[in-house]
């Protein structure tokens, strides 16, 4: 964990080198707030704002998530930034068009299919999140449906030659490759020698290992990890940061400090 005067240090370095600087950023719990509905999610208030002031001083900005790379694009608008969804399976390309791994676009009918049963055969408590290459199914406002809702997901996983995978009150049924934002990170990072990475999952701890990996292999090489640890963050995410922030709006208060150090001084 670094103290105050760390990342004083840690600003005046990525102000040195700004240009060939990366913020990438997960998005529930980190950008938007939790909430029990996934569909009305929106980014904390300044988010955008911050983000866009950002953007105009350092090399280059993501987004990675769980999400669709086209919910990334509608949460984010215009912003001139990289999107990432579902781990790194789809992404925004240059010409705003969405791009999918070729290596899981043969189980784009399976996860229509996936989706139809999950609506037909679950409790309707259970909310399903239709994710193109992933289907969620949801438990945070009916808990009692976890036990029915995992045997369930373990059939069809077997059934479909998918996988089950446990996330935060919620089991996403994916594609049986594994794709995890470690591996996006270490791709975009490749030329830059400073990046910032913020997340509060679970899923994002490969991508803060990453950056470790990086700092530890090249000296020229600044990691950041800031953590958002909210009440269902676990342990593996705090020990991986640098930075502990407590909430979405307190990453904005810390995006505004870092646009005002990096700002240049008008004499
Ligand atoms: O990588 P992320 O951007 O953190 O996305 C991970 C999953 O986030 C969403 O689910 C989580 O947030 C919901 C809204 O606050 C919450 O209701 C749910 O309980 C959380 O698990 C999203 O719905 C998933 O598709 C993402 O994979």
């Amino acid at each position: 964990m670094i103290d105050d005067l760390q990342l004083t240090t840690a600003l005046e370095t990525t102000a040195r080198q700004a240009e060939r600087c990366g913020f990438f950023f997960d998005f529930d719990g980190t950008l938007s707030p939790l909430q029990d509905n996934p569909a009305t999610v929106k980014p904390a208030e300044g988010a955008i704002t911050a983000i866009s002031q950002l953007a105009a001083l350092v090399g280059t900005i993501a987004v990675i998530s769980g999400r669709p790379a086209g919910f990334l694009h509608q949460q984010t608008g215009e912003l001139p930034i990289s999107r990432f969804g579902l781990y790194g399976m789809e992404w925004i390309d240059e010409q705003g068009e969405i791009q999918t791994d070729p290596e899981v676009e043969p189980f784009l009918p399976v996860f229509v299919e996936i989706e139809r049963r999950a609506r037909a055969e679950l409790d309707p408590s259970v909310l399903v999140e239709f994710k193109r290459l992933s289907v969620g199914l949801h438990f945070r406002t009916a808990p009692q449906q976890e036990g029915g809702i995992t045997e369930w997901a373990q059939k069809i996983a077997a059934e479909y030659g998918v996988r089950a995978l446990p996330g935060r009150m919620v089991i996403e049924l994916a594609p049986p490759v594994h794709r995890d934002k470690g591996a996006v990170v270490r791709a975009i990072a490749k030329d830059l020698s400073c990046v910032w990475y913020f997340g509060d999952d679970l899923g994002d701890v490969p991508a803060m290992l990453a950056l470790r990996e990086r700092a530890e292999q090249d000296p020229g090489f600044t990691s950041v990890n800031v953590a958002v640890a909210n009440t269902e963050t676990v342990e593996e995410v705090v020990a991986a940061a640098d930075i502990v922030v407590a909430s979405p709006h307190d990453v904005v208060a810390l995006l505004e400090r870092v646009v005002a150090a990096l700002r240049p001084t008008t004499a």
